[in-house]
């Protein structure tokens, strides 16, 4: 089943309070998803994600296609058995994958040509061949095939580009026979034109997905328009249905992301800075390897009740990371997530409270964002 509970609208802002239901379980939102792209998340074994409190992971649909393949997947029940995760799991199209992954790549009405990045070999994708390969990872919320327009692109290209977003959303519907079990998100694109931000959103909601994610973002343009766009967006958007945002992991975004009426984010960001030792504190952000951590034998974050913060200190896990000890990205990965993840809980019970703005005002003052 798939269901969408809106509990509360926050009086100073457009963030909501609300909570996703799946067959493998409950998620409260406003969330932070980690990312686990070839059925991982970096470092992190599945019993570890859930004692920090990841309530729902995403996996990607192109790097599993390619390997270990569909065939493997299927024989192991799934990608929840494969991986042994029994909560949530979302899993993109694939689009953003081959458009930002493989090169001599040929997008047809029909679906995108590409040669795989590990091996040359001659791929297809098509909204079809996207759906299929989610039924067979089984995942919770699945994703319609699109085209993520880079950033800068022209207004016609961008235009022509979402026209085709839209036929591929409504074929990618169209095949989905499992919709009970998984829910099919579209995606709303659009770049940075409002005018075809309005057409996408309007077209997507027409369809009657389950849920919708503004796709085209983050992608190199200026926070500003970004925050702009995606205050515009939001506002075509239903509000009893789940809202996605692409791409966003660092406190900031998200705050102004949950402003904007956001309900669901993925980055993989905290997970690949924290394996060269950045380290994401209520004080900004420190480079554990940096020198003046050598004899500092306080934890990573004093504010931060996570285990590594409570066990270990910025000298041994500077130490881990100078001497190139797997344990050091393994610890690095553990508090940023669970800073995140805990940040986000945060963020949930100030929007319960009706403090939302203040607590972000606090938490950006204290991090040092201006
Ligand atoms: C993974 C989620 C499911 O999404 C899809 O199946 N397609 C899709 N993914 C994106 C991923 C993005 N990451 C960023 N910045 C790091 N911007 C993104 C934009 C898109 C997008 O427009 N479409
Ligand atoms: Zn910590």
């Amino acid at each position: 089943m798939f269901k969408f509970e809106l509990y509360k609208k926050a009086k100073d802002s457009k963030a909501r309070l609300g909570k996703i239901i799946t067959d493998h379980g409950e998620i409260e939102t406003p969330i932070f998803m980690p990312v686990g792209t070839r059925a991982t998340v970096k470092t992190m074994a599945s019993e570890e994600l859930k004692k920090i409190g990841a309530q729902i992971i995403l996996s990607n649909t192109y790097h599993l296609f390619l390997r270990p393949g569909s065939e493997i997947i299927k024989k192991a029940g799934g990608l929840h058995k494969f991986m042994h995760w029994d909560k949530p799991i979302l899993t993109d199209s694939g689009g953003f994958q081959v458009f930002s992954l493989s090169d001599n790549r040929k997008i047809t009405e029909e679906g995108v040509e590409f040669r795989s990045h590990i091996d040359g070999s001659k791929k297809f994708l098509s909204p079809e061949v996207s759906i299929e390969m989610q039924n067979i990872l089984g995942s919770d919320i699945i994703m319609s095939f699109d085209e993520c327009a880079p950033y800068p692109a022209s207004y016609d290209y961008v235009e022509k580009s979402m026209q085709r977003t839209l036929r591929w959303a409504k074929r990618g519907k169209d095949f989905h026979k499992n919709s009970d079990h998984q829910a099919l998100f579209g995606i709303i694109q659009g770049g940075m034109y409002k005018d075809l931000r309005k057409i996408s959103a309007k077209e997507m909601v027409d369809m009657d997905f389950p849920g919708y994610s503004v796709g085209g973002l983050s992608v190199g343009e200026p926070k500003e328009i970004m925050n702009e766009i995606l205050d515009y967006t939001t506002d075509f958007m239903p509000e009893n249905k789940p809202r996605y945002l692409m791409g966003v992991g660092s406190p900031d975004y998200l705050f102004e992301a949950v402003e904007r009426g956001i309900d669901m984010a993925d980055c993989v960001l905290p997970t690949r800075i924290a394996r060269n030792g950045s380290v994401i504190t209520h004080r900004g952000k420190l480079v554990i390897r940096n020198a003046k951590y050598k004899e500092d034998f306080s934890p990573l974050d004093q504010e931060c009740d996570c285990y590594v913060c409570r066990n270990y200190t910025r000298a041994y896990i500077r130490h881990l990371f100078n001497v190139d000890e797997i344990l050091g990205p393994r610890l690095a990965t553990i508090h940023n997530l669970y800073f995140l993840l805990n940040m986000m809980e945060n963020i949930r019970e100030s929007i319960r409270g009706d403090y939302f703005l203040e607590y972000k005002n606090d938490f950006y003052k204290k991090y040092g964002y201006n």
